[in-house]
């Protein structure tokens, strides 16, 4: 669908990006991710035909932007920044204007400006002129403009910039929805935008593309280790010794301190276990090996009505291994209830920081996971994927 080619440009005497490289397929939603000044936009001009790279070549379906510039832009519609809008004229005018300028051809454009307003909620708006408009309807103005011609690709500089939390929650739903039936590059700084809306990012950073995958997989692979939080009711001594004590497991921290309440809940619970004589009471503090096997802990333990403690950690696996099956086993076996158990990964937020800030990726990609220790493949230029289909470098 799009072929990015060893593009580069350069504005007077400083390089706005450098050999950036990469194709996207039909039906793709692709976040474009990168600090100030990355890039996004010179590319985003570059795709759409606006500027014209100083090196490298862009093909849209085969078609090079160079040699057959109208019709490579026929297939792509562009919302920049700030929507190329005409305050004084209405809604409906503006989108003849644009139909006109697009060539569709007169007899189609009384349905397609239709079905743009409906697609685009702008029904009942139509005479009102685009000025007096709020900011989420100038932003569905520029979304209407950029597929009037029913193009190919989408490409979308900060669609939700600027707008109120509703606006972009609507902005959104009708990108996902344009996302149905057309490809679409969309920059962004909301890095939850990624996740919500986007089956791969690209991360740029000082005009080159650093990171290439499927959110999910870039978290995946530069994640060090495998790690689990947990809220547990039961005594906290007694849950971290069992947690420790589980093969893989290379380190439980405790998450929070309990609250006084719950202390005292968990010292009641111990003294209630004590009067068991058929139930020996878990030992406090003692190393997972030593450990005795902790009674089982029913909920009725608690006679006093006290709630028993809450005790969250942070369980980390050594080999990245899956703890979170072993940990429910185990738990429910002990009948200490799980209240909540969730994998933790790298957030976006973080490997975005780790990549754009200059920190050494040093694990998962390009390198643990890597088929050659050959210093070449890490290198700015290689296409090299890891075996999550991440291409660190791009
Ligand atoms: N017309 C221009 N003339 C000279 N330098 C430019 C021009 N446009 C962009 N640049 C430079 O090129 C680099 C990339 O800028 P670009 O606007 O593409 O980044 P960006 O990722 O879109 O940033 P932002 O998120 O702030 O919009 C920056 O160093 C910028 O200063």
């Amino acid at each position: 669908m799009l072929e990015v080619k060893q593009v580069s440009k350069l504005y007077e005497n400083q390089r706005g990006v450098h050999s950036i490289d990469f194709s996207m397929k039909r039906g793709e939603i692709v976040g474009f991710l990168g600090p100030n000044g990355a890039g996004k936009t010179t590319t985003m001009r570059m795709i759409t035909g606006y500027l014209n790279p100083t090196h490298g070549s862009i093909a849209i379906d085969g078609l090079s932007m160079a040699d057959h510039p109208k019709k490579a832009r026929q297939k792509i519609g562009y919302l920049p920044e700030t929507p190329p809008l005409y305050p004084e004229m209405s809604v409906q005018s503006y989108l003849q204007f644009i139909a006109d300028l697009r060539d569709i051809p007169a007899k189609e454009q009384k349905r397609r400006i239709g079905e743009v307003i409906e697609r685009l909620g702008l029904q009942g708006r139509e005479r009102q002129v685009i000025r007096g408009l709020s900011k989420g309807y100038k932003q569905r103005m520029g979304l209407a403009q950029a597929i009037l011609h029913n193009p190919d690709l989408l490409v979308l500089d900060e669609p939700t910039s600027g707008l109120d939390p509703k606006q972009i929650i609507e902005i959104r739903q009708l990108i996902r929805e344009l996302g149905e039936n057309h490809t679409v590059l969309l920059s962004t700084h909301i890095l939850p935008e990624i996740n919500t809306l986007c089956n791969r990012v690209l991360i740029i950073n000082q005009g080159r593309i650093v990171l290439d995958g499927h959110p999910d997989q870039l978290a995946q692979s530069m994640g060090e280790t495998f790690e689990v939080s947990l809220e547990v009711k039961g005594p906290r001594e007694a849950i971290l010794a069992e947690l420790r004590g589980l093969p893989q497991v290379a380190s439980v921290k405790p998450l929070a301190e309990e609250p006084a309440a719950a202390a005292g809940a968990a010292a009641s619970a111990t003294a209630a276990l004590a009067q068991q004589p058929e139930q020996d009471a878990p030992e406090q503090g003692v190393g997972a090996q030593e450990q005795a096997e902790p009674a089982a802990w029913p909920a009725e333990t608690f006679t006093d009505g006290a709630e028993p403690p809450t005790v969250k950690v942070l369980v980390s696996a050594a080999d990245r291994a899956d703890l979170r099956e072993a940990i429910f086993y185990r738990m429910a076996e002990l009948r200490y209830p799980i209240l909540a158990m969730k994998k933790e990964s790298l957030s976006l937020e973080d490997i975005f920081l780790k990549l754009t800030t200059n920190e050494t990726i040093d694990a998962g990609i390009g390198s643990g996971d890597s088929s050659s220790s050959d210093d070449s493949s890490h290198s700015p230029d290689s296409t090299d994927t890891n075996d999550k289909g991440v291409n660190p470098h791009a």
